[in-house]
């Protein structure tokens, strides 16, 4: 393809170091941003990140063999190990029967950094494709709850996909909703309902055991919900839900019901991701498809100013609501893969001027992460130069009473 068609042109050499060919727009967004695009260079020298699924550990020689390269055990981050960025994991044995799965180590920090602690009620606000909903369930155990919940049908029911491949779905319950209004408490904080009983005259409405053989009133309640689009346009739709999810034997108004104001303080969740939708730009392998994608696709689907402008409102929502359910005394980590301001301290420092009950968390557990602070004090940043890995911002922030 000519440069160009390409959209590129004499920034294309700009940096000695940069070896991935970046078009002018792109260029221009990192220059507004004050971000440097000597790091798009590393995109061929970062390793790539493996997870080991719990109870694996004793297949690393295997896994290695098959793989054809060293697993090198990342210290800081248990149960990830670092291989050659060129090395596919997708065709392999060991992914296909759910040993391993591919997740950058910052991510798995994300994860981390939220602290699940045994039977939490976790909600994961923008789970798909779901890297960090697996490890959250694989954290979870054999306690608690996790609540997935995307805006896309299609990536949440990848997620499902993953849960199934790796039987972690136990415990976890995916709706198809938007996270800005998402209100569905964990299920302990229905307790006060009795589970519909055989005899009750709603239970016609009971939920049974999940399968994915859909009555056909189901069938037409989710064609209704969706409207023919791919996004959600109304209410939440479950689309998978573990034995243990706490859903066998709710009715659907039970699970649906409203919530009033003030029941999220003291029976929301525990613990809440909100892993915003961003404009991916720290993400550097994610950046480096784009070259086969097209630039013009990067610069529809990434750099348009206005949907910049909308990514900002969104990821300032997203978290509000995602506040908004969590109990007292309970933590949200928020995280994205851009490397902006604007979409990570600016999002950040807004919230908080408008939650006198949030109150930013130190991480604890990031002592000895590679990791450098935000822009505020108490948030971090993982970049390819500082920690050999992909771009993320992290902030942990605790819910007072008020
Ligand atoms: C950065 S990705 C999340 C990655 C995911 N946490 C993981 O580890 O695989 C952001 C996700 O937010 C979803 N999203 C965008 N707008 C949303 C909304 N209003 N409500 C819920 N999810 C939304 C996108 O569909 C996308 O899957």
């Amino acid at each position: 393809m000519d440069s160009v068609e390409n959209g590129l042109s004499s920034h294309e050499t700009v940096e000695q170091d940069v070896t991935l060919p970046l078009p002018d727009a792109f260029l221009d967004f990192l220059e507004e941003n004050g971000l440097d695009p000597s790091i798009y260079s590393m995109a061929n020298s970062t390793p790539r990140y493996i997870r080991l699924k719990p109870g694996c550990e004793d297949e690393l020689t295997e896994i290695e063999a098959e793989l054809k390269c060293e697993l090198k055990k990342v210290v800081w981050l248990p149960g990830f190990f670092a291989i050659p960025p060129h090395i596919q994991i997708a065709g392999s044995k060991s992914y296909q029967l759910g040993k391993i799965y591919g997740m950058d180590a910052a991510s798995g920090a994300a994860v981390l950094a939220l602290n699940v602690l045994s039977g939490d009620h976790v909600l994961d606000l923008c789970a798909a494709p779901g890297a960090k909903l697996c490890m959250l369930c694989d954290v979870l155990g054999d306690s608690g709850s996790l609540t997935g919940v995307d805006f896309s049908r299609h990536r949440l029911a990848a997620c499902r996909t993953m849960l199934q491949k790796y039987s972690l779905g136990n415990r976890c319950r995916l709706f198809v909703a938007d996270g800005t209004s998402f209100s569905i408490l964990p299920v302990r904080a229905s307790f006060g309902i009795n589970p519909c009983g055989a005899n009750s005259e709603r239970s016609t409405d009971r939920l049974l055991e999940w399968t994915s053989k859909r009555t056909w009133k189901d069938r037409r309640r989710a064609s209704k919900a969706r409207n023919g689009t791919d996004l959600v346009t109304s209410d939440p739709e479950l689309i998978f839900y573990g034995r243990h999810s706490g859903v066998v034997g709710l009715c659907r108004n039970q699970l649906f019901r409203r919530v009033d104001d003030n029941e999220p303080s003291t029976s929301g969740y525990d613990k809440v991701l909100v892993d915003a939708e961003c404009t991916h730009d720290g993400s550097i392998k994610h950046i480096q498809k784009y070259e086969f994608w097209g630039w013009k696709t990067l610069q529809r689907r990434v750099l348009d100013a206005e949907r910049t402008d909308n990514l900002l409102n969104l990821q300032l929502q997203l978290l509000t609501n995602g506040f908004r359910l969590l109990r007292v005394g309970g933590s949200l980590v928020y995280s994205t893969c851009s490397l902006t301001v604007a979409q990570n301290e600016g999002v950040v420092e807004q919230f908080l001027s408008r939650n006198p009950s949030a109150e930013l968390q130190q991480i604890d557990i990031a002592d000895g992460w590679p990791c450098r602070s935000g822009r505020i004090p108490k948030t971090l940043r993982f970049d390819p130069t500082t920690s050999q890995t992909s771009g993320l911002f992290i902030a942990k922030i605790f819910k007072l009473a008020t």
